[in-house]
């Protein structure tokens, strides 16, 4: 599977390479005439209604005149609001709008205010968007949300910036498609932030132009293939030992959840043994889990097992002086929650872990990411991919940066969005569950990458099926994703064992 994403400049580039092999006006035709055969098929037993086409004043606008001239001559009533704005259209454009009107396209002054569509078509604007939506636009935007059938948006949903998936501008607006086909490559900004809300299931069409125009991307769409060759079916001539130790280092007074929940994360995907030392007394054992070890953090040897440290930890003397000694340590480490904070405000602590040659995993949410490089969360949100890969960098380390559509980024600057999980998510302990799901996979000889790109693989298809049994998103809770997480990974191993 193509799974690559590209930014804007090297679409730039593959159009540029591509049109200059083609005749004038290939490329807009193309992806006039696919997005028209979409429409259709999302169209089904509608197609007696009309569809509503917005069409903005550059080549997105074209591709949506060319989409309309096709549904036309399909016999579908497809009705062009155009608005093209101040500037000439490009000679592309020009044509599709004379086919369009030469053909039985209608056109329409303003929308009707109870208009009932098939399908509605956003082209306003593609990757084209360089400045916030004005008021004319904004207007045709905010009238869709009160439509209620299927909205396919062309190449990117008019307001989104297609780099980041942030909306575009303070006080932004962006259309809500359900659909969005995308032309001559995938893009991050349909994946990431708001682009998973804006730009709904996303279709790639290449329109026809060959890998012989495209340019290496830093960035994929992850997928299980990643961490496939991991999977392996377990022997049967094997012990608790055989999968690795998992120690979980957190839990200050009052917050032993935090570190039970990812113990149960670590226990439930297959970890031989997982300790909780924690830094308060707190309970002896957990009664829904009694297989947890707990132990004291001041006295647990930090250096021989695959360490989580983190969840429910704190602030305190004792909290840094235990993330001191484990980041000196050889042993693979995850660093999540209160152990990002603490390496935020201390030049010494991320010395030490820049200095880390074992595998290491930073999991921080977007606060812990702002934290970590002297910025506000809303800077973080604004280019989570930037976001990651400048962590990664200054931490040495492989940073998921969490939130909707979760990227995952290593140093060298290779990055991953995760396409899994849903709005379930977003509740409290659902990201100490991803950290202990991370330390299996560490504990079990994952590279770091991998690891992570695999627990937050698994993390979010273990939400989706909860969600898809009907637990959640309306009140999953995180203590229900460890054994969701099971079901998938078992799942994942049946599969690559039968070849699938
Ligand atoms: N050029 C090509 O070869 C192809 C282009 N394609 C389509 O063309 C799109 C890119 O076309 P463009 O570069 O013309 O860009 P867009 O169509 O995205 O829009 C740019 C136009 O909008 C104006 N604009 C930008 N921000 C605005 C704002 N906030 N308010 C009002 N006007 C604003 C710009 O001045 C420019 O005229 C792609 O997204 C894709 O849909 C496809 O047809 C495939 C081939
Ligand atoms: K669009």
């Amino acid at each position: 599977m193509d799974n690559h994403l590209y930014t804007v400049a090297q679409l730039r580039a593959i159009e540029a390479s591509a049109y200059a092999v083609l005749p004038p006006g290939t490329l807009m035709q193309r992806a006039g005439a696919a997005a028209a055969q979409f429409a259709m098929q999302l169209l089904g037993e509608r197609r007696d209604r009309p569809v509503l086409v917005l069409a903005g004043p550059g080549n997105n606008g074209g591709d949506a005149l060319e989409l309309a001239a096709n549904l036309a001559d399909a016999g579908i009533d497809a009705l062009v609001l155009h608005l093209p704005g101040q500037r000439d259209a490009s000679i592309e454009t020009a044509t599709a709008h004379e086919r369009a009107r030469d053909g039985t396209v209608g056109f329409i002054d303003m929308l009707p205010p109870d208009g009932d569509w098939g399908l509605v078509v956003d082209g306003l604007f593609g990757i084209g968007l360089t400045r916030p939506i004005g008021d004319e636009y904004r207007e045709a935007i905010a009238a869709l949300a009160d439509v209620r059938c299927p909205i396919l948006a062309l190449d990117v949903p008019s307001g989104l910036d297609a780099d980041t998936g942030a909306i575009i501008g303070p006080d932004g607006i962006a259309v809500r498609a359900t659909h969005t086909i995308t032309f001559l490559g995938d893009k991050p900004g349909l994946h990431t932030a708001d682009g998973r809300d804006h730009a709904g299931l996303v279709h790639v069409e290449m329109l026809g132009v060959g890998p012989e125009h495209l340019p290496q991307s830093q960035a994929r769409l992850g997928t299980d293939d990643v961490f496939a060759h991991r999977l392996a079916a377990r022997r049967h001539n094997t012990h608790k030992g055989s999968f690795g130790d998992v120690a979980i280092v957190g839990g200050a007074h009052g917050m032993a959840g935090a570190p039970v929940l990812a113990a149960r994360g670590a226990l439930l995907t297959g970890a031989g043994r997982v300790f909780v030392a924690m830094l308060d007394p707190g309970p002896g054992y957990d009664s829904m889990q009694p297989e947890l070890m707990f132990r004291a953090a001041d006295d647990f040897e930090l250096d021989k097992r695959t360490l989580v440290i983190g969840p429910g930890m704190g602030g305190s003397a004792s909290a840094m002086r235990l993330l001191a000694k484990a980041l000196d340590s050889d042993s693979p480490l995850v660093i999540d929650a209160d152990a990002i904070t603490l390496i935020g405000a201390s030049p010494d602590l991320l010395a030490r872990l820049a200095a880390r040659s074992a595998p290491t995993i930073l999991t921080p949410h977007p606060l812990e990411a702002a934290r970590l490089l002297g910025k506000d969360a809303g800077e973080v949100q604004a280019d989570r991919l930037q976001a990651a890969r400048d962590m990664a960098v200054r931490t040495n380390a492989t940073v998921i940066l969490k939130g909707s559509g979760s990227v995952i980024a290593q140093p060298n600057g290779e990055t991953v969005i995760n396409p899994t999980g849903n709005a379930g998510l977003a509740t409290a302990g659902s990201g100490d569950v991803l950290a202990g799901i991370c330390g299996t996979l560490l504990a079990q000889g994952w590279p770091a990458w991998e690891a992570a790109s695999g627990a937050t693989w698994i993390h979010g298809a273990a939400a989706d099926l909860l969600v898809a049994n009907g637990v959640g998103p309306i009140g999953l809770t995180a203590g229900e994703l460890p054994a969701a997480a099971r079901a998938v990974l078992n799942m994942l191993v049946l599969d690559a064992a039968d070849g699938n």
